[in-house]
């Protein structure tokens, strides 16, 4: 299994590329539907891929936006992966509306069951995901050595949002994380991969011929034949 990685010489090029990728995507899917689906990842890397978002020509007031991973922590920790989403795209009233997975005061299972049941309420199907990729190779709260690991990763369930304990014995993550499983992402229109850095090209290029009931890059790989890998070697 071989996937494509298109390089952009410099970082803006990239952010905007993949921004684009999004945005034409929603844009689509607003042309044939009432409401279109986005579902963001958190961390370093899509920052600046956001802030190109949020430029462009788009009724975000009939966009859903939504993360395809999160850390079970409220809005007001610097930690939360909604707060950066809900700070760098146009959410709020009359612009998009947000679906959180978070919830306050359950267990985190108990708030994947919920999160699950809101986004399967609304809708069976994303129209665009933006994933960034750890240097450990994680993406989404898919990390190598969580025992919820090879649940995410079956291709033949139905799409929800599970919950991810904290690693054992100091392996990540290193708290409770709530994560959407591959089938949201494979069945989602249009899926990038935003990437930065020399060295996370070399752990995607490395990972994608392993196991992909075990190895998030492969089963992306093995699974979602439209996916797409936009990297720049220049990090954030
Ligand atoms: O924990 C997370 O990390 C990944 C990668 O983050 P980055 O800082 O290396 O860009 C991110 O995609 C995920 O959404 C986030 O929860």
């Amino acid at each position: 299994m071989s996937v494509e990685i298109e390089t952009f010489a410099h970082r803006a090029d990239w952010a905007a590329a993949c921004a684009a990728r999004m945005t034409d995507a929603l844009a689509g899917a607003l042309s044939e539907r009432p409401r279109a689906f986005f579902a963001g990842s958190g961390g370093s890397t899509p920052g600046p891929v956001y802030a190109a978002m949020r430029e462009a020509d788009l009724d975000w007031s009939r966009v859903t936006v939504t993360l395809v991973d999160e850390r079970h922590v409220p809005e007001n920790s610097p930690e939360s992966n909604a707060t950066l989403l809900k700070t760098s795209l146009p959410v709020g009233p009359g612009q998009a509306d947000f679906i959180p997975l978070y919830s306050p005061a359950v267990t985190v299972d108990r708030a994947a069951a919920v999160a699950t049941h809101a986004l399967s309420s609304r809708t069976d199907r994303l129209d665009a995901a933006l994933l960034g990729m750890g240097e450990d190779g994680h993406i989404l709260s898919m990390f190598p050595e969580s025992p919820t690991l090879k649940t995410l990763l079956i291709p033949t369930l139905t799409p929800a949002v599970l919950g991810v304990p904290p690693g054992r014995d100091g392996l990540a993550p290193s708290r409770e994380r709530l994560s959407m499983n591959l089938p949201w992402l494979m069945g989602c229109g249009t899926v990038v991969m935003a990437l930065t850095g020399s060295a996370k090209r070399k752990v995607f290029e490395d990972r994608i011929m392993a196991d992909p009931a075990i190895v998030p890059v492969a089963a992306l790989a093995a699974h979602i034949p439209h996916l797409q890998v936009l990297w720049t070697e220049q990090s954030a």
